[in-house]
């Protein structure tokens, strides 16, 4: 018998994340979803891991990437439709897409994800995953924690400052099912250097190229 609780059904779930955001921006829910999903996700990410499947992250969009561990140093790959485990997550966030687009018409139009491993003394400086009146589309980001047991000495906490006023919102550490939902524009934030490996699946909901948009 497992003392921690069940996942909230889903209708609260999205109840409680899209008050969240409406209030402050923000949210942080342990145990979002159900322990079989994240427990094949997390399965699913450490043999990514164990076969070299995964690939050092860049910084920056298209023709300005480049690899830079000064910046950050997680290795990453996409989740893809064409596979069971990666889909039932993608199914999960379209699910999350519209439950959220009802409540708060953002206008979420569409996911992108990816894997994430920080190894031992890994991390991401502190930054911005968009910018207003960027080209990169993201609105919404989210991310799930795939990590058993993580103790406070074990490092790697996600930070997230205030715009404004550059405090510390708050400190988050990247235990197993723990959800982190953020407005892409109105938080910087980082990833502390970790001290074992730390498993993660970061996502972006994006609003919908107005290039790509049909003429009204
Ligand atoms: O893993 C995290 O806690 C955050 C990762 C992140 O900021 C990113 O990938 O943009
Ligand atoms: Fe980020």
């Amino acid at each position: 018998m497992s003392a921690t609780p069940p996942p909230p059904a889903e209708s609260e779930l999205y109840d409680l994340i899209a008050n969240d955001l409406f209030e402050q921006g923000y949210s942080i829910v342990p145990d979002a979803f159900s322990h079989a999903l994240t427990h094949d996700l997390y399965r699913r990410v450490a043999r990514l891991d164990e076969h070299n499947d995964l690939q050092l992250a860049g910084v920056g969009r298209e023709t300005d990437f480049q690899i830079n561990t000064a910046i950050r140093g997680d290795e990453t790959r996409w989740l893809s439709d064409t596979h069971k485990v990666d889909a039932a997550y993608l199914q999960q966030m379209a699910d999350f897409r519209l439950a959220i687009n009802r409540r708060l018409f953002l206008g979420l139009f569409d996911y992108e994800a990816h894997y994430a491993h920080y190894a031992p003394s890994a991390f991401y400086k502190r930054h911005m995953d968009a910018f207003k009146g960027g080209d990169s589309r993201r609105v919404l980001t989210t991310v799930l924690y795939l990590n058993q047991d993580w103790q406070a000495t074990d490092g790697g906490q996600l930070v997230i400052y205030d715009k404004d006023s550059d405090q510390i919102i708050s400190t988050v550490m990247p235990e197993m099912g723990t959800l982190v939902v953020f407005l892409s524009e109105d938080f910087p934030h980082e990833v502390l250097a970790c001290k074992r490996d730390r498993y993660s699946i970061a996502g972006w909901f994006r609003i919908q190229d107005p290039m790509q948009a049909p003429a009204i």
